[in-house]
């Protein structure tokens, strides 16, 4: 049954797939910080009693990430790429938002994730995922259809600057009057988004997506539009797989600026845990179950690299 799949199970996968690197994180091993702050609009204050809408800047802790486990991924893989913020509130309280460059995720429970990994994991033979595994998990796995036509679509950015990212999951904004608005949010960069062409695909260097974020900010700092869609009766509430309808109401949530960029190790955001579920009051998770199993997916490879595994 769907429910059997423990958080234990997937990140044990999820290793059988990429190998291990010690003391790293077990999926988006590959990344870099950053820092910045985020100022909210009056408008998304209507909706969200969260100090993050104040209007008042508040200090972000950044990482952008290539997916999977492979802390040697070229940074052309056609992949998805992350954004992870931290956000340090007043009163001392932290919001996080963990997000990815798809508008939707690959999985509707966590078992088609689970299977997913299995089905990807290198042959020994040939040091490839087997084809007709892959095949076939796709045959037997609908939900895990959209991303990854979108990821096909679609080139990886050309920057992490120059990226969208998608919160994915549907949120709940609770406001002063305890009123609760279902919402989806995404940033939009203000650089405009750019892809890598297909003969840069072909023609980049494995590394360069950490080294273009670094001189992006020495230029001045790197913004991007909070976006935040209101949901209407009948949307998809717990299910990441599925977009919503593109004539949603839709108000500008604040700003995210990014002033500098760092290398990983050592910096600010190496020993952060990114959980999703880490909120403050104003924002609330749904019942999406992908949502639910993030958490103590993210707390095993925590706990494993902070202890040197
Ligand atoms: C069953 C679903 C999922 C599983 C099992 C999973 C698992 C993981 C794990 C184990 C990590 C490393 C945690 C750490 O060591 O700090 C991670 C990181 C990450 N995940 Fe997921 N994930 C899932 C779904 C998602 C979804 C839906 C999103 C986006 C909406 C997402 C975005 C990210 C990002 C951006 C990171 C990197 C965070 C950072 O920079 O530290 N994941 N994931």
């Amino acid at each position: 049954a769907q429910d059997e799949v423990t958080a234990d199970q997937v990140v044990t996968a999820i290793e059988g797939t990429f190998g291990v690197t010690p003391g790293e994180r077990r999926n988006h091993t590959k990344g870099v910080c950053a820092l910045g702050e985020f100022v909210g609009s009056p408008e998304a204050a209507s909706y969200s009693r969260s100090a993050l809408f104040s209007g008042k800047p508040i200090p972000v802790v950044a990482r952008f990430s290539l997916a999977g486990g492979n802390p040697k991924a070229p940074d052309t893989t056609k992949s998805a790429r992350g954004m992870a913020l931290e956000f340090k509130l007043p009163d001392g309280g932290v919001q996080h938002m963990t997000m990815l460059n798809t508008p939707v995720f690959g999985a509707m429970q966590p078992k088609t994730f689970l299977d997913m990994m299995i089905a990807t994991k290198p042959d020994p033979a040939t040091g490839k995922p087997d084809p007709e595994k892959i095949k076939e998990f796709k045959a037997t796995h609908p939900d895990s259809l959209a991303q990854a036509d979108f990821l096909a679509r679609n080139n990886p950015p050309a920057s992490f600057a120059t990226s969208a990212y998608f919160g994915i999951h549907t949120f709940k904004f609770i406001n002063r009057t305890n009123k609760t608005s279902l919402v989806r949010w995404r940033f939009v960069p203000q650089d405009g988004e750019k892809r890598l062409t297909d003969e840069q695909l072909k023609s980049l260097p494995a590394n360069f997506l950490e080294y273009a974020l670094i001189e992006r900010t020495r230029l001045g700092p790197v913004r991007w539009n909070m976006l935040v869609s209101i949901g209407e009766p009948g949307d998809p509430e717990n299910n990441p797989t599925l977009a919503w309808p593109e004539n949603r109401k839709q108000i500008k949530a604040g700003t995210l600026t990014i002033s500098s960029a760092m290398p990983q190790k050592d910096a600010a955001c190496e020993k952060i845990n990114y959980d999703p579920l880490v909120m403050a009051d104003g924002i609330a998770p749904t019942n999406d179950p992908i949502l639910l199993f993030r958490s103590p997916a993210y707390a095993i490879s925590f706990a494993k690299r902070l202890g040197g595994m």
